[in-house]
């Protein structure tokens, strides 16, 4: 299980996430909805590691550090690096020596091209193909489906599930339902800080 408990995160003076306790089980694909502003990227940063909080979080048996592959609203590139130039860069950090670019690059992006020179969509397929370089055991996705086409669609649902069959946990936050309820085990909305219903 992935255990938050007393959850709670403000920025200033507005309390985001209020005294959340929730338990995730792991090897499952959890969504998480709510309105514009409920604080769903929020939470999921929260459990990226990426935001600081009070209370606690725990990842069941699973180690955190450099474990988390966080899937970003909107992926920030580099001006003049290519695609393939960011895929080179994520592997040599993730310290990968071998990469089939061709084989690797599921969603056929144009890899010579600047990444910063990518539609919305691309920009998310690139980020998604870099995390697909590694394996970690929890993936936060934060709108994945956020300026995807159909196909690409489609695609990333027969990704998210392939990661799950590796024995993953995954969450992903979206406003797009149909996906969600595709692929998701649970999903969770956020109301008021808390989770109002699951
Ligand atoms: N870094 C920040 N500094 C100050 N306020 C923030 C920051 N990040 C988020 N907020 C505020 O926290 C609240 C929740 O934001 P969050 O992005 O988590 O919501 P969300 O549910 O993901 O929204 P959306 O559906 O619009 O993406 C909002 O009121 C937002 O303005």
């Amino acid at each position: 299980m992935i255990k938050l408990k007393k959850l709670s995160k403000s920025y200033s003076k507005s309390l985001i996430l209020n005294d959340l306790t929730v338990d995730f089980e792991e090897n499952s694909i959890h969504g998480i909805v709510g309105a514009n502003g409920a604080g769903k990227s929020t939470l999921l940063s929260c459990i990226a590691g990426i935001e600081a909080y009070e209370g606690e979080i725990s990842y069941g048996h699973k180690a955190k550090r450099n474990n988390i592959a966080f899937l970003p609203t909107d992926p920030f590139f580099f001006e003049w690096i290519t695609g393939r130039e960011y895929l080179k860069f994520i592997a040599d950090l993730r310290k990968i020596d071998k990469v089939n670019y061709a084989e690797v690059n599921v969603f056929q992006l144009p890899l010579e091209a600047y990444a910063s020179s990518y539609s919305t969509g691309m920009k998310k397929k690139l980020a998604l193909t870099a995390l697909l370089l590694d394996e970690f055991d929890f993936y936060v996705l934060d709108e994945p489906f956020n300026g995807i086409d159909n196909e690409g669609v489609h695609l990333m649902i027969d990704i998210i599930r392939n990661i799950q069959k590796k024995g993953k946990t995954i969450f992903i936050a979206s406003h797009f339902t149909s996906p969600l309820r595709q692929v998701c085990d649970h999903i969770y909305k956020l109301v008021d800080g808390n989770i109002e219903k699951q």
